[in-house]
């Protein structure tokens, strides 16, 4: 698995390759993305082209039952109570008075009569389809479309009044196939303002009944349902879905010319990137096979006494024309190229070729060297740093190995080899600590001499003792494990002042002194033994 992985990276590591890879791949993503989004946008469009044609229509109906129960509460307060002469012209007024009432009548048992003297229309015999006392409403949907039949009859008491169809029509559009139903509250049926009622909800399962505002697809068609101030009905949709389809058609159809020129961009970049790294790649490699690295070491101080304890050794490169490359940029490069493991060899070599005898002299000074995830997992470091302490005759306890909580995620491999190089006599120190790693129960199970703070935590030190940070919880739990502490990127006296007191060991950072070369660090060791005039470390 591992080789056939590996294979395919190294087929696929060319510039032209892997750009068309890219070009491809983000062509592919971006057409699906795009469709993806114009699907979402056509729907919500879609929905509120149907909820402002639902709305037009809310508002109409709540007009025309306004008109109606106003008609109907003028009725009910008049005193009135008989089928004569009276009642008529009453009637008559009524619906003179109110544009909506085509008719308004009184039906009491066998008394009937109507503002209509010729063929007066009788209210459904079925329950009323909304009950919302006073008031009762019918709506009758299966009569044709037709403007003079009644569409819609409220009644209160023994007072009717009705409505023409005409008028809950006219403000909507439903020449487009579109159907209009009217929900009342708790109902198991559907009621058209035109055609035939439905069992409700439309299509679906009584359980599954659509919340309002939202679009739902039944097979061909979209169902719309939507709530207006009126709690006793709401009011569904449902329109044919060619023109949703059009839609996304129109808008996919829009963005799509845009995902080529993207994806070559994309792609363009990709060849940019690649060819860089490889032209970086190859660099690196003239600079290994020109033992052109060289490394500085940043002096560690026990932060009590200030005296300086050791370093950690740092990779420097610097091109042929004298620019320096960073580490954070060329150390990643090298770990994904399997560079990394001749840069630790050539840094363990080169910190034993320049302070050999200088750890010789000093036994309690010591050098640590930065190890990556694939040092970590393999025996060879060891194997190499005993093949060299023996030759430069410098004790293993003077060289110690830093590894970082990310080369820690293949835990039992990393055990292994780290208890091997403990066995051999070498410091394990975790670096970066507390960036990497989410689960801090491999300190348990880790043979671990020592925590190196990250700087960040250092850098965000409460100006005041008093103040929280990350770092003194680190130190007490470091502590509590028996393990020592190291702070590093100290920048200001008050950084150290306060580590000093919450009890960490040892650090190191730009208030004690820069990465220096080998030279310098035996000029300060030197100063501080007093083999040399001592002047002050800054
Ligand atoms: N702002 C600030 N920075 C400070 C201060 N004191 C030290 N530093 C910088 O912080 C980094 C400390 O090294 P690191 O955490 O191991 O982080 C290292 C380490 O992870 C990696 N690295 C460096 N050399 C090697 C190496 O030989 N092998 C491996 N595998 N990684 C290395 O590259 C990283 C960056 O190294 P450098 O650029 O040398 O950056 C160094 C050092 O120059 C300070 O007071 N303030």
């Amino acid at each position: 698995m591992w080789q056939a992985m590996r294979g395919l990276r190294q087929r696929l590591d060319h510039p032209w390759r892997m750009a068309a890879l890219a070009t491809l791949l983000s062509l592919l993503l971006l057409v699906l993305g795009s469709l993806g989004l114009a699907l979402m946008q056509a729907r919500e469009a879609e929905r509120e082209a149907l909820d402002a044609r639902g709305e037009r229509f809310l508002q109409r109906i709540e007009q025309v039952f306004g008109q109606l129960r106003q008609a109907l509460d003028r009725l009910e307060r008049q005193p009135l109570r008989q089928c004569d002469r009276t009642m008529q012209e009453l009637l008559a007024q009524i619906s003179f008075d109110h544009r909506f009432v085509q008719e308004a009548a009184f039906i009491d048992g066998d008394q009937h009569c109507s503002s209509r003297l010729q063929r007066p229309s009788t209210p459904p015999r079925r329950a009323a389809d909304v009950q919302a006392p006073p008031h009762r409403y019918w709506l009758d949907t299966t009569a044709e479309p037709k403007g003079d039949l009644a569409a819609l009859v409220l009644a209160r008491g023994p007072f009717h009044v009705f409505a023409a169809r005409a008028h809950l029509l006219d403000m909507v559009d439903l020449s487009d196939g579109a159907d209009l139903y009217l929900i009342p509250r708790g109902s198991r049926w559907a009621l058209p303002i035109l055609g035939a009622s439905q069992p409700w909800p439309l299509g679906q399962s009584a359980t599954d009944d659509p919340e309002p505002d939202t679009l739902r697809t039944l097979g061909d068609r979209l169902l719309y349902r939507m709530a207006g101030d009126d709690p006793a009905y709401q009011l569904a949709l449902v329109v044919p879905s060619a023109s949703l389809h059009q839609r996304i058609h129109t808008t996919w159809h829009a963005w799509l010319p845009g995902c080529l020129p993207l994806a070559l961009l994309i792609g363009a970049s990709t060849y940019l990137l690649v060819r860089t790294r490889q032209s970086l790649e190859r660099e690196l490699q003239a600079a290994l096979d020109h033992r052109e690295l060289r490394v500085h070491y940043q002096p560690i101080f026990e932060l009590a006494s200030r005296r300086c304890i050791g370093a950690e050794a740092l990779v420097r490169w610097r091109r042929p024309d004298g620019s320096p490359i960073s580490p954070e940029l060329f150390i990643p490069l090298a770990e994904s190229t399997g560079q990394i493991r001749q840069i630790t060899e050539h840094m363990l070599q080169q910190v034993l070729e320049e302070l050999g005898e200088l750890l010789r002299e000093h036994p309690e000074l010591y050098v640590s060297v930065n190890l990556a995830a694939c040092d970590v997992c393999e025996p060879r470091v060891g194997l190499l740093a005993e093949r060299l302490l023996a030759r430069y005759r410098v004790s293993p306890a003077q060289i110690a190995f830093e590894i970082t909580e990310r080369g820690l995620l293949d835990l039992d491999s990393a055990r292994s080899h780290l208890e091997g190089l403990r066995a051999r006599g070498h410091r394990v120190l975790i670096d970066d600590f507390g960036t990497g790693y989410a689960n801090l129960a491999y300190l348990q199970e880790l043979p671990v001499d020592c925590l190196k703070i990250d700087r960040a935590f250092i850098a965000a030190l409460p100006a005041d003792a008093g103040g929280r940070g990350v770092a003194p919880h680190i130190i007490r739990m470091a502590r509590d494990l028996q393990i020592k502490v190291i702070a590093e990127g100290i920048e200001h006296e008050e950084q150290a002042r306060l580590l000093v007191l919450e009890g960490a060991d040892y650090g190191q950072g730009w208030l004690f002194a820069r990465p220096l070369t080998a030279d310098q660090f035996r000029e300060l060791i030197g100063r501080q033994s007093g083999e040399l005039p001592a002047i002050r470390v800054a």
